[in-house]
């Protein structure tokens, strides 16, 4: 997954859970009613002032949710106004208790449940409620996928004022469990021991994190094993508020095809104590370990990666394949997390590309080279541009050992590099873009519109920043084609959407 989930969103799994156990049953609190009343008038009673603008923390408000917002809160209104409650799905009718009243909007948690979703089950991970790693576990496979369709939908209809896309229909897996390759978890000290886990919500409680049953069996043994190994030799695990200890961060990488397994454990310094007996106990305990890296992150950051990285044993990288290529992944370089998934959503951007071997095409955010090797087969020439230095190195080393003597890789930020190409007279048939979240930066739209290729294909993990650069490429020029969601990440609320632009 791309960035950790929404906070609130995690507040809403508790709510939910407790509302689905009381959802038969007429709303009730402790004491006598008459007791309640006198201590909280206001919140007692269904609210019956007459705007949405006078409701007041504490009020009570009954509301159909009719839809999953981005962050998979349940959505609905009150008096036109947009109401978001964590943990209620669409299709439910739920009696809230307002927890924000705001101008143009209303915070509200779940009391009770008035009618349920009948795709409302019960998550099955123990620590769902309060991890946040994932959010719509509480909604059956078939809801979610139709829940992220929907978040397309009204995305685009908010962002480009297009009342209708053509959405085809989201591509989901058979088996949405075990799918991720990576894990990164923190380090900290709990009551029985060291703990890796995830931050609880709004808070610095550590959760420990126990057999994810989205991650592969083999990075939840390869964890469990690594803290064990770390705790017998009481490696110091790094403190926050002191600015003390060693340890930061565990990252585990399996490769789905390779069966090779990384490990990269983010110190705050380089000083590593029983370096070798750490190695050796690892060793032994992990049959499948490949690699073992430390990456030096001196600084008080929430970036979880510092630029120095060590390779204590083993490989400087892990392979994988995709499809017939295979790839190299360096400790900090991007890979996407759901293996399986990637070859559908590869082949999506492959037909979207339209190529037909004689285009020049630019993989703008190109990670390891991954989509650009995908589509070289099928092009002239293909451009990469990438930030991070050793995945740019990573994506050459890729393109050579699979042959794409037709793929290049470059150091840099898409926003500079492709303006300054373009100002040389690069003119590229196909763009493709796959930037993190937050989206393209204005001066890479301004380039792709000043070099106006052919096709525009965008790959997203967030549809609101999606729509809002597909709305400047509509005024500049371009015209969606359509929309392709694949459910990279099933249990939580994002979703990869492919978006195809073509040149009017
Ligand atoms: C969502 S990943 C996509 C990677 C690749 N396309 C893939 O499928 O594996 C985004 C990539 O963009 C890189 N990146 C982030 N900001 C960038 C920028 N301004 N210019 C170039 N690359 C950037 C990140 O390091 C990351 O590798």
């Amino acid at each position: 997954m791309k960035g950790r989930p929404n906070h609130q969103a995690q507040k809403a799994h508790k709510t939910a859970q407790k509302a689905s156990h009381t959802a038969s049953k007429p709303y009730s609190r402790p004491g006598s009613k008459q007791k309640e009343k006198q201590k909280r008038p206001v919140a007692d009673r269904i609210t019956s002032r007459d705007s949405a603008e006078e409701l007041r923390v504490g009020d009570r408000i009954v509301v159909t949710i009719k839809r999953l917002g981005i962050n998979g809160e349940g959505v609905g209104y009150y008096r036109r106004k947009a109401v978001f409650i964590n943990g209620a799905l669409p299709g439910e009718v739920i009696k809230a208790e307002v927890t924000k009243a705001e101008a143009r909007y209303i915070g509200a948690v779940i009391k009770q449940i008035e009618k349920r979703s009948p795709h409302r089950v019960d998550a099955p991970c123990p620590v769902f409620n309060i991890c946040g790693g994932c959010q719509i576990q509480h909604l059956s496979y078939e809801g979610q996928l139709a829940a992220k369709e929907e978040i397309l939908r009204e995305a685009f209809s908010r962002y480009t004022g297009l009342e209708k896309i053509k959405l085809k229909p989201i591509l989901g897996m058979d088996h949405p469990w075990g799918y991720r390759n990576k894990a990164q978890l923190q380090l900290g000290m709990g009551s029985e021991g060291l703990i890796a886990g995830l931050y609880a919500a709004d808070s610095h409680q550590l959760i420990d994190i126990k057999g994810c049953p989205i991650q592969h069996p083999k990075v939840n043994e390869a964890v469990d094993q690594a803290r064990k190994v770390l705790q017998r030799l009481q490696i110091p695990v790094y403190k926050e508020k002191s600015n003390q200890g060693l340890v930061r961060t565990i990252v585990v990488r399996w490769g789905f095809q390779s069966e090779e397994l990384q490990i990269t454990f983010v110190t705050s310094s380089d000083k590593l104590p029983k370096q070798e007996q750490l190695i050796k106990e690892l060793r032994l305990a992990i049959p499948e370990l490949t690699s073992i890296a430390m990456n030096i992150n001196p600084k008080n950051t929430s970036l979880v990666f510092g630029h120095r990285t060590i390779i204590l044993w083993g490989e400087e990288s892990i392979q994988e394949s995709l499809g017939d290529l295979e790839f190299t992944l360096s400790p900090r370089a991007f890979f996407q997390l759901n293996p399986l998934q990637t070859v559908k959503l590869y082949e999506t951007v492959r037909a979207a590309a339209g190529l037909t071997g004689k285009e020049t095409v630019v993989d703008a955010y190109c990670g390891t080279g991954t989509i650009g090797l995908w589509l070289a087969p099928y092009a002239r020439e293909v451009r990469g541009i990438e930030s991070i230095p050793e995945a740019v190195e990573d994506a050459k080393a890729n393109a050579q050992r699979n042959g794409r003597s037709n793929a290049a890789f470059y150091e840099g930020y898409a926003e500079e590099l492709l303006p300054r190409w373009v100002k040389s007279g690069f003119s590229p048939d196909v763009i493709v873009a796959d930037p993190p979240r937050t989206g393209l930066d204005p001066r890479f739209i301004e380039a792709v519109l000043r070099t106006k290729p052919e096709r525009f294909v965008y790959v997203s993990c967030n549809p609101s920043t999606l729509a809002k650069d597909c709305k400047d490429l509509l005024d500049g020029g371009y015209t969606l084609e359509w929309a392709q969601p694949v459910d990279m990440f099933p249990q939580t609320s994002h979703v990869e959407t492919v978006i195809l632009m073509v040149r009017k």
